[in-house]
């Protein structure tokens, strides 16, 4: 069970940027004095087998929120609770649970897909046994085994991103954290991912993903948290959410919770 209580994230404007702000009329509610508050009020929850999708506009704070849960990012406000674990103060309880897929593929370009696998395994002290199967049945489920003796710079988009995710995923993780995992894949690739996400639906495992795309949120996600500038304007079950409009569709309900409209993908 994952908790996220009145989070927020400042960070402060470089000198340039200040400058620039100085005298002028504010009105972006995440600007404040020398800071951006990048996010203001983030609130939601994820049970165990549930997928909750993170929608928002571009620049609504999901990246920001998602590198918060996986503590590469300090929360400036709030709570984040890993199965009653505050994940601030026990970083490494969380890094074990934590699969955590970010834009950047973390994978070493001149390592084979196999030892790159293998070298994050190591890290997270599988034994040899261990990570053969893991590398095995992941392999399998991603459909990777015919270019897992391929270097990392040689992969196609769609090979290096389920590479990252094979990577993120080795240690066995009870929750998953993806950040926009198809963005720029091609159908199938993007099918092969989804797929992927689906198969933990089906165990205990809590998966939350950061999405543009309503047909992901529609086939996978059990629940949506939807941020715009910043905080929570919607969390509930999908079925709430399309529910909010006379025509029940996730693209009307998305566009009646966020201000800038022009900016849905
Ligand atoms: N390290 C940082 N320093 C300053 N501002 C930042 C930093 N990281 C993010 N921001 C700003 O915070 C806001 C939220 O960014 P974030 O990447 O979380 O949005 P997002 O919802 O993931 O957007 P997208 O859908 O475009 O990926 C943006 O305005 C971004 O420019």
């Amino acid at each position: 069970m994952i908790e996220i209580k009145g989070l927020a994230k400042s960070f402060a404007y470089d000198k340039k940027e200040a400058k620039k702000k100085k005298n002028k009329v504010v009105t972006d509610p995440r600007e404040g004095d020398g800071v951006f508050h990048a996010v203001r009020d983030v609130t939601f929850s994820c049970d165990k087998g549930k997928v909750l999708g993170l929608l928002g506009p571009n620049g609504a704070g999901k990246t920001t929120t998602l590198r918060m849960l996986s503590t590469a990012l300090e929360p400036t406000q709030g709570e984040i609770l890993i199965n009653g674990h505050d994940v601030t103060k026990e970083p490494r309880y969380a890094q074990k649970l934590i699969g955590f897929l970010s834009g950047k593929t973390g994978l070493y370009h001149r390592l084979t897909v196999r030892e790159n696998v293998e070298y994050f395994g190591r890290m997270h002290g599988l034994s040899k046994q261990t990570m053969d199967e893991r590398i095995d049945k992941i392999f399998t489920m991603l459909d990777m085994h015919t270019f897992a003796g391929k270097r990392a710079d040689d992969l196609s988009t769609g090979m290096m991103q389920r590479a990252s995710i094979a990577r993120a995923v080795i240690h066995d993780p009870k929750v998953l954290v993806f950040d926009e995992p198809t963005t720029g894949l091609d159908v199938i690739s993007a099918k092969t991912v989804l797929d992927f996400i689906e198969s933990y639906k089906e165990t205990e495992m809590s998966v939350i993903f950061s999405t543009h795309h309503l047909h992901e949120v529609e086939r996978l996600c059990d629940d949506v948290c939807l941020i715009d500038l910043g905080e929570t304007k919607f969390f509930g079950s999908t079925q709430e959410f399309a529910a909010q409009t006379s025509s029940g569709n996730l693209y009307d309900a998305f566009l009646s919770n966020v201000n800038k409209k022009e900016e849905v993908a």
